[in-house]
């Protein structure tokens, strides 16, 4: 097991290092990097996908690149403007609702987002649950001025989606509403979504993540968790082997990170990914290699809800 430590170049999701473990297998290298806040429960899913890639591998592709939407992180208009326009992205999703932001913020960012594409553009945002009803329906009607693709998840609870779906035009997606396999069909029963946001490593790897989107009747963006090119091949082995894409994914997340532990990072050009699956390079991971110990105790935990076929071994 390697771990690494890669610095954010902007604060996203309050953390400012992205961290977590690279395991090797048969199939190839996997991604174990939950973050910080989550117990093992929530690992045991993680270490699963990080098992699959290692020791499983992928479903096969039915395409072979993958459109990709700039993820623009709650920063000024300028800095949205810029990343936005220098991301070669036609779709960008855009983080509102930052805890110490305004609602005027917000809309100055969806306004530098939507000036850097052009009309031809497509603009979404991300709200992370930040609002209740009211708020949602008040700033999606406000946003929505810069013609909004969908909303991402704009209120906590299901129920309060569901609200919101009734009230608003734009699209609704559900991301943190769905965490676990049976979640989808949840979030269909409420009609609480018009659209499935799902991710490989909290639901557990690539096929069980395929079965997910199968079973849920929405169309599916597959999102990355902000992770290295290890990481990041999962969720396009997961974009390519779906039947119908009909949304850029959230997986050009690279430009977030200051650095990667490959060789050929899994970056956007033209607002496609390729579909391939690069080796960790021995140069780069030393660059950001950091101590693993703790890694160690995380993945064990994790194993332990886990069961199955040991995932990581014990230290050499
Ligand atoms: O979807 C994207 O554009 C990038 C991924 C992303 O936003 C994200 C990454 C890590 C944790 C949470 C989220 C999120 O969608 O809220
Ligand atoms: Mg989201």
């Amino acid at each position: 097991m390697r771990v690494y430590s890669i610095p954010m170049r902007t604060r996203f999701r309050g953390v400012t290092r992205r961290e977590g473990a690279l395991i090797q297998g048969p199939a190839g290298w996997g991604e174990f990097s939950p973050f910080p806040e989550y117990g093992p429960a929530e690992c045991a899913r993680w270490l699963a996908a990080a098992r699959e890639a290692a020791h499983d591998g992928w479903p096969a592709p039915v395409r072979d690149t993958v459109p990709v939407n700039a993820t623009i992180p709650a920063v000024g208009p300028e800095r949205a403007y810029a990343m936005a326009r220098d991301s070669g992205c036609r779709t960008a999703k855009v983080k509102v609702a930052e805890r110490g932001q305004t609602d005027a913020d917000d809309l100055a960012r969806v306004e530098a987002v939507r000036d850097a594409l052009g009309p031809g553009g497509k603009v979404r945002v991300d709200v992370n649950g930040a609002w209740d009803v009211d708020h949602a329906a008040r700033m999606i009607r406000a946003l929505d001025r810069w013609e909004l693709e969908y909303v991402e998840q704009p209120c906590a609870t299901l129920e309060e989606l569901a609200l919101v779906r009734r009230r608003v035009d734009v699209p609704v997606a559900a991301d943190e509403s769905i965490r676990r396999a049976e979640d989808p069909l949840r979030v269909r029963a409420a009609g609480a979504a018009d659209v499935a946001v799902l991710k490989v490593q909290p639901l557990g790897g690539v096929a069980a993540a395929l079965r997910v989107a199968e079973a849920c009747g929405l169309p599916v963006v597959v999102s990355s968790a902000v992770e290295t090119s290890v990481g990041l091949a999962a969720g396009v082995a997961l974009a390519a082997a779906l039947p119908d894409l009909p949304y850029a994914c959230g997986l050009g997340t690279l430009p977030l990170l200051e650095g990667d532990v490959v060789r050929d990072p899994l970056e956007p050009v033209a607002g496609e990914i390729e579909v391939r699956r690069p080796v960790v390079d021995e140069e780069a991971l030393r660059r950001w290699e950091a101590p693993d110990a703790a890694w160690r105790e995380r993945a064990a935990a994790a194993q332990a809800h886990l069961g199955g076929p040991e995932v990581i071994g014990a230290a050499p």
